[in-house]
């Protein structure tokens, strides 16, 4: 009797699940694709590799009439992907649903104003002295090949620490700093791992593995620390509503020394909850490290495969400093021309954060499926391709995959460029982000000569694995050479 029972229920729910979801299935068929159809397991028998499978209707994009059209409309995040990225950062900006992103886009913009940022430079440039310290300190110079990843990783991360959030780098003792890099990583680490483990999606069966366990560990040390930060910040900040208001105009604050001050004057003039607090601190410790280390990483590796790219860059740098034991000042970054190139083609080649993902709010016509006819369904996700845009013949010419940073001099033809997006959802923080990756490289490039395998052709070629970041497998191994 009960088998007769559950096989009614089953069935029952078969059906409602499928009437549900029956103009999904009337549009999935006019994509062109393979035949088979299993009931329930649909086309995963020629799925049998690492491919994150799933039951909605997810299509990626790289056309640019596609992705602009995406990337200004479909504001949503994709909610298959999200519960499992939402895991590490709540509804902070990055990932939260767009009527919470809305107030909280409005609220932060400001805080990451070019006017704001800028005025990191100094404290920035005050890092990437100690950073190639470090370097020579570690026996890492004229030593052979050594990974500089994690040495990079630390730097971002102080980097954020003391301009960001105002956190003098003598407070954070070196366990502390090197368990928060450990933990972020495992972080990362395991939300790659979730994604493609589709028996790892739901949360009372991740939490109970090993590997749960860990990364609830690390969530709760990073949370600690966003935690002390706040509160350390809110003890310094003794501040009264009168001086609060006189800090702000129309345009955002006038003054203010960080990122962390300006929200926590804002969160007494606007109710901005600690909840809210500590997400967006935790949004700008993840999304504002790991991004911009990989990028100057990569673009390192790339140095070292092109050294007469390197060289012409060394020139460029000692031209703008004159005096090569000059400290570098926020009016030199607009004249590095030639760095800004290399950088924009590192990102465009190797973009760090390789996928964006969005939701069609409702039915939407996309270009790529005129030709089938077929719309995508409202719910159904949408796969911003990065890597594939920035190399794709067809926006970047038939030489798409070669390392040219000139293709991005002035006047010439571009395609779509969009490591940090596009749209009212874009990278908040790529002022901050091009601003810390102009100076680390100017900083290790006028002291260092960066050598490794030297590409043979003008195809580069770095071994990576995705990570939520896109990563080098080998930890970016380099050698570094006194100049
Ligand atoms: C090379 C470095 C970086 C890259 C490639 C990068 C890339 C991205 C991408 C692709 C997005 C998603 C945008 C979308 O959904 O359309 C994003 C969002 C974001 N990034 Fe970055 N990012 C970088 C550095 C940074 C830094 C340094 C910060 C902070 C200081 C930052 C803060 C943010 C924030 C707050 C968002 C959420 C924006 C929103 O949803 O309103 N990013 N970034």
């Amino acid at each position: 009797m009960f088998l007769v029972l559950l096989c009614v229920g089953i069935t029952l729910w078969y059906v409602a699940f499928r009437y549900k979801r029956r103009r999904l299935y009337e549009l999935a068929d006019l994509v062109p694709g393979p035949e088979t159809k299993i009931p329930l397991i649909g086309i995963i028998e020629e799925s049998l590799k690492p491919v994150v499978l799933s039951m909605d209707f997810a299509s990626s994009i790289t056309n640019p009439i596609d992705v602009e059209f995406v990337t200004k409309k479909c504001l949503q995040k994709y909610d298959m992907l999200l519960k499992i990225f939402r895991s590490f950062n709540g509804d902070s900006g990055i990932f939260a649903p767009v009527h919470i992103w809305t107030r909280r886009r409005k609220l932060t913009v400001a805080a990451y104003s070019p006017k704001v940022v800028n005025s990191y430079v100094d404290v920035i440039v005050q890092k990437t002295e100690e950073l190639t310290e470090r370097l020579r300190d570690n026996n890492c110079v004229g030593t052979g090949p050594f990974k500089i990843g994690s040495y990079i990783g630390e730097y971002s991360l102080e980097a954020i620490f003391e301009a960001a959030l105002g956190v003098n780098n003598t407070r954070l003792s070196d366990s502390k700093r090197s368990a928060f890099i450990k933990a972020t990583t495992h972080i990362f680490a395991s939300v790659a791992t979730r994604l493609f483990s589709v028996w790892l999606w739901p949360d009372f069966i991740y939490y109970l593995t090993p590997s749960g366990r860990e990364f609830k560990r690390c969530m709760d040390l990073t949370t600690t620390f966003a935690d002390e930060i706040i509160q350390n910040k809110r003890k310094e900040l003794k501040i009264s509503q009168e001086q609060i208001a006189e800090m702000y105009n129309d345009d955002g604050p006038k003054k203010v020394s960080c990122f962390l001050e300006h929200l926590l004057l804002l969160s007494s003039k606007d109710n901005i909850t600690d909840l809210e607090l500590k997400e967006e601190v935790l949004t700008f410790l993840f999304a504002g490290t790991d991004t911009s280390s990989v990028g100057i990483c990569n673009t390192l590796k790339l140095l070292a495969k092109y050294p007469k790219v390197q060289e012409k860059l060394y020139q460029e740098i000692m031209e703008v400093l004159g005096d090569p034991s000059r400290t570098l000042v926020k009016e030199d970054l607009q004249n590095l021309k030639y760095l800004e190139r290399v950088i924009k083609e590192s990102l465009r080649l190797f973009p760090p954060v390789p996928i964006i993902s969005r939701e069609a709010e409702e039915e939407i016509q996309l270009h790529r499926f005129l030709a089938s006819g077929t719309r995508v369904p409202a719910h159904a996700g949408i796969i911003i391709l990065v890597w594939g845009i920035g190399r794709d013949p067809e926006q970047w010419g038939p030489d798409a995959d070669c390392f040219d940073p000139d293709r991005f001099l002035p006047g010439r033809k571009t395609g779509l460029f969009v490591p940090f997006s596009t749209g009212p959802r874009n990278c908040l923080g790529y002022q901050f982000a091009f601003i810390s990756m102009k100076l680390a490289l100017t900083a290790i490039l006028r002291r260092y000569k960066v050598t490794g395998e030297e590409e043979s052709g003008p195809v580069p070629v770095i071994d990576c694995s995705f990570n939520v970041m896109m990563k080098a497998k080998d930890g970016y191994e380099i050698c570094l050479e006194e100049r």
